[in-house]
């Protein structure tokens, strides 16, 4: 966001705050960083002094002839050593401030990373302004305008340092005259501040053009990404997503380059105002020791002083206005996220769980497939149900409630079908089970308890569920079966077991790596699988949740893009390895959920039939007729299946 929105005391706290944050780069960097910035800070004005007393004594011993060369070995070594540190400190100065930057920049990404994945829902995350914090705050610079934390802090230590350097060559000015201090250093604050000013403007202008680069950056990557790159081929896209990019590249540089031509100028204006009291300081000084008025040596370093003067000046803080930006917007996002006040650390809240802890084990072998078999710890749960009681929900900015007033009992052991029209509100039932959104109105339980007093997280351990877009990770087969439960670490028999249930094993079998496999052409020895092949993979991943207590396994979708064969095999497996644990299985495929020990139907929002498949279809209501027309398709030949919804 842009720094002028924030007030000065603002300003002024953030970057008290970056200061700060330097802890997190540890005691050497930091104190490596502080020193080399006193000894470069201080440098300019040595040097001065140095040169000074070596041209006074100089000049006294061209008055001495050979015998007075001896008085200026000491201001000559001073002066190779001032600037042979300076030459030492150039080189260390770089690793360092790379160093402390780096490191400050790692525990920060960590920190934000952190969280932004435990807010506890992911409503505020779809708010596009929400998401505009997220990439201002994740500083990872894509632009001028943006640098990370550390590069602001290792920068507002630099300027502190100037700071230094002003008031060391402002005490050797003062002792040549100290009128010539303040005719040097009103003007040089007078440009400073109108080229921050300057400098503010420009920052304000191109994040003005974030709305432009993010149009850009949907024609690019529609052109450079692998994803699109098909379409792009197919529908001729290419020469007319370039202009696209071209257009948006013109609007969002078009101010930028208008203000920055602007503002040159005006610094050509603003010249004078450095070069003549610049001048005027070194003829003065000049003159002072030409007059006897000062000595040589004073008038001398004096000239050298005033050129320092102006450079301590001419830092860039962009440097520190970016990154007070990535803090602000860090900021906001906290305040968005509703982050838990003390985020507990995994090992504590494991332990807090002991009293809803389910100890699971799975065998590898075809017959030992059971997992999730709770064992009594502590208070172990009397009624594992869980219960919608009339809940409501309506999505954020909308007035329509998605789900209304809906009842609905998922019980332990159970098979439960849950089919619909599109848009009926089936996915975002699940999210409200998992804890995604809250109910806008009524609430939601397991074991009678209301599931945000049980808590969220905790929550969430007893619950497994396979979305419809599940992520697809770019690593290897067992590590994407393993992600469904990072709380404990992998176990390679249970990702078997899992795979099996899940009837990955016949696809790893084929892969060069088997199990090892990674799951991306882009990585070495790395393939592609089919949707079906992944939607076997995102059910061994759910399954997997089962082996650390998940008691409630939930599948939206999971064997769409599965053939006839390989879907009734899952199901087959899916029976026997749920064990106690409840399955809701969300299908458009009523052929599949006729096996369902249960079946709702929902619609607009409510459950409008419930029952299994035969009092359903005796009932002969819309979950009849939508089974009737999906039977008479099938049986004119729009699916391989064998007779009237049958599967095999
Ligand atoms: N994040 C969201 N923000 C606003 N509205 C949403 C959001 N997600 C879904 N909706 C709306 O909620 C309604 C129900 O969507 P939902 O995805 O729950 O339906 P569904 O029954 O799962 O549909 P399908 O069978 O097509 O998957 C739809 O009208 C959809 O437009």
């Amino acid at each position: 966001m842009p720094v002028t929105w924030v007030s000065a005391r603002q300003q002024v706290l953030v970057r008290l705050r970056l200061l700060k944050m330097l802890r997190a780069a540890g005691p050497l960097p930091v104190g490596g960083l502080v020193m080399v910035t006193i000894v470069e800070s201080l440098s300019p004005a040595a040097a001065a002094a140095a040169l000074g007393l070596l041209v006074g004594r100089l000049v006294a011993a061209l008055g001495e002839g050979a015998g007075g060369l001896g008085a200026l070995t000491l201001p000559a070594a001073a002066l190779v050593g001032v600037m042979l540190v300076g030459n030492l400190i150039d080189s260390a100065k770089e690793p360092l401030h790379y160093l402390v930057a780096f490191r400050l920049d790692g525990a920060y990404r960590s920190e934000l990373s952190r969280r932004v994945s435990t807010g506890r829902t992911i409503a505020a995350l779809e708010r596009p302004s929400v998401q505009g914090h997220v990439e201002l705050a994740r500083a990872d610079p894509r632009n001028w305008t943006e640098r990370t934390p550390g590069a602001g802090a290792v920068a507002l230590v630099v300027m502190v340092g100037r700071a230094l350097t002003l008031a060391s060559t402002s005490v050797v000015l003062a002792v040549c005259a100290w009128w010539l201090v303040p005719l040097l250093v009103l003007p040089a604050i007078a440009v400073q501040w109108l080229s921050s000013r300057d400098i503010d403007r420009w920052f304000v202008l191109w994040r003005g053009g974030q709305t432009e680069y993010h149009r850009r950056r949907v024609w690019s990557d529609a052109n450079l990404d692998a994803g699109p790159a098909k379409e792009v081929r197919i529908f001729g896209l290419g020469e007319h997503v370039v202009r696209r990019q071209l257009h948006h590249t013109r609007e969002q540089y078009a101010p930028v380059w208008a203000h920055q031509r602007a503002s040159l100028t005006r610094h050509w204006l603003l010249a004078p105002m450095v070069v003549g009291p610049l001048a005027a300081a070194m003829v003065s000084a000049a003159y002072l020791a030409a007059a006897g008025r000062v000595s040589l040596a004073a008038g001398t370093a004096a000239i050298s002083a005033s050129a320092v003067i102006y450079r301590t000046f001419w830092g860039d803080p962009r440097d520190v206005l970016g990154a007070v930006s990535a803090l602000n917007a860090s900021d906001r996002l906290r305040e968005a996220l509703d982050v838990p006040p003390a985020s507990v650390p995994p090992e504590a809240s494991d332990a807090a769980d002991a009293s809803y802890a389910s100890a699971t084990s799975a065998g590898p072998g075809r017959t030992a497939q059971r997992v999730g078999t709770a064992q009594r710890v502590g208070t172990e749960p009397q009624d594992r149900t869980v219960r919608f009681e009339e809940v409501s929900f309506t999505y954020p900015g909308s007035d329509r409630a998605v789900i209304d007033r809906l009842d609905l009992e998922i019980r332990p052991g159970e098979l439960l079908a849950v089919v619909g029209l599109n848009g009926a509100g089936k996915s975002t039932l699940v999210k409200l089970l998992a804890g995604l959104y809250e109910p806008t109105g009524g609430r939601i339980t397991y074991d009678g308890a209301d599931i945000r007093d049980i808590g969220l997280d905790r929550w969430r351990r007893h619950l497994s569920v396979v979305f419809q877009d599940f992520v697809r990770y770019h690593l290897s087969v067992a590590d994407n079966v393993a992600l469904g439960s990072a709380r404990v670490p992998p176990d390679r028999h249970a990702v078997e077991a899992a795979g099996l249930a899940a009837g990955l094993d016949a696809v790893v079998d084929r892969l060069p790596l088997g199990w090892d496999t990674p799951l991306a052409r882009t990585r070495r020895g790395g393939v592609d699988l089919s949707g079906g092949q992944w939607q076997q993979v995102g059910l061994a991943r759910a399954l997997y949740a089962m082996r650390t207590g998940a008691r409630v396994l939930v599948l939206d979708e999971p064997t769409a893009h599965l053939d006839v064969q390989t879907e009734f095999e899952v199901f087959d497996r899916l029976a026997t390895y749920r064990g106690d644990a409840a399955v809701v299985l969300i299908s458009h495929r009523l052929s599949t959920v006729r096996q369902a020990d249960r079946i709702v139907l929902i619609d607009r929002g409510r459950v409008t039939e419930s029952g299994s498949h035969a009092q359903l279809m005796a009932a002969d209501g819309v979950y009849a007729n939508l089974f009737n027309i999906q039977a008479e398709r099938f049986r004119q030949g729009y699916n391989d299946c064998a007779e009237d919804g049958e599967i095999s």
